[in-house]
């Protein structure tokens, strides 16, 4: 059964992003149940608002806000000539964590690293892949984790920008993205790096934003970037462990616990090969159906 001794892993089925020029939209947010939400300065926010945005910001912290969701700051591009201000909002306000668009290489990192000197140690760095060059250091990328860049925590692809540079039409089933969406999921796993799939951008097309999940968890990424509210549920719901799941390894979890099988490393379960590794697996959803039940009692 659920092991609260297991180390805690965040939700991140569901990461709103919120267009930090809109008070409308970040007073909603807040009693929305996405698992998080990445307040963004960049690309939906026009340049001659960003200071707006950023005075947006600095209410949106003041406010009482839901313990639940993950709280991200997406700044503008390293590059930009908004970066060092965006930098010092995420310092002054203290986020979960603070996204990084375009990044292309361990350089970046450093960069982005560079400029949290004086942070909590608990401030996260995630890694929007959404260019070729990104694509392609993926893996480099992510080992920086382990070397000059300990807080990066998470990447989170963005298919507008990727598309937009290498000219791979929108198509359904994403069928020339999948290598690329893969060797990105690789590289975060071979980390231990949370990785998100990207926004779909038609909001009111119901049906295939919930194909796209289905073939998002499938890939194995942990949820994905929203653009609306009217796609938190299903991305909860196909990011979250299904009923046969939790079934599962509800019967993992009990068959191993049977005392003719603890000092098993493998048994047969009704026809089936189970090692502990598939226990292992098993806590682990049963750890995650937990926290998705404690979230919707908790305020
Ligand atoms: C796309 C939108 C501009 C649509 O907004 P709107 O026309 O207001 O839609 P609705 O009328 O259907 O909205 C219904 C209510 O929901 C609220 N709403 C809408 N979107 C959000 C949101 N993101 N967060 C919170 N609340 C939201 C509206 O205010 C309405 O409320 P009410 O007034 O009570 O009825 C809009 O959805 C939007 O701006 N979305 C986010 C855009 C954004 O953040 N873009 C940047 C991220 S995309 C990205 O990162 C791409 C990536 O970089 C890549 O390269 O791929
Ligand atoms: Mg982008």
């Amino acid at each position: 059964m659920y092991d609260p001794t297991l180390p805690f892993q965040p939700l991140y089925r569901s990461l709103l992003s919120v267009p930090a020029i809109n008070r409308r939209a970040l007073e909603k947010a807040i009693a929305l149940e996405c698992d998080g939400v990445i307040l963004d300065l960049e690309d939906s926010v026009a340049p001659e608002k960003k200071e707006e945005a950023r005075d947006n910001l600095r209410h949106f912290f003041s406010e009482p806000r839901s313990q639940a969701q993950r709280i991200f700051i997406r700044i503008n591009a390293l590059t930009s000539e908004f970066a060092e201000d965006d930098m010092a909002l995420v310092l002054a306000l203290h986020p979960h964590g603070v996204v990084i668009p375009k990044v292309e290489s361990v350089a970046d990192l450093e960069k982005a690293s560079s400029f949290l000197e004086t942070a909590r140690a608990d401030l996260q760095i995630w890694a929007m892949m959404e260019t070729a060059r990104g694509i392609l250091n993926a893996g480099l990328i992510a080992a920086a984790r382990e070397g000059i860049a300990p807080r990066l925590s998470g990447f989170v692809v963005g298919l507008n920008d990727l598309r937009k540079e290498t000219r791979v039409l929108p198509r359904s089933g994403r069928t020339y993205l999948v290598p690329w969406l893969m060797q990105v999921v690789l590289a975060a796993r071979a980390h231990g790096l949370a990785v998100i799939d990207s926004v779909f951008n038609d909001f009111r097309d119901g049906e295939t934003f919930e194909q796209e999940c289905i073939q998002g968890r499938e890939m194995g990424f942990d949820g994905k970037m929203l653009i609306h509210p009217a796609q938190i549920e299903p991305a909860n719901r196909h990011f979250g462990p299904s009923e046969a799941e939790i079934a599962e390894a509800r019967a993992i979890a009990a068959a191993f616990s049977k005392p003719e099988n603890t000092h098993l490393n493998v048994i047969n379960l009704d026809g089936r090969m189970i090692e502990r590794l598939h226990l292992e697996e098993a806590e682990k959803l049963l750890a995650q159906l937990q926290q998705i039940e404690t979230r919707k009692t908790s305020p």
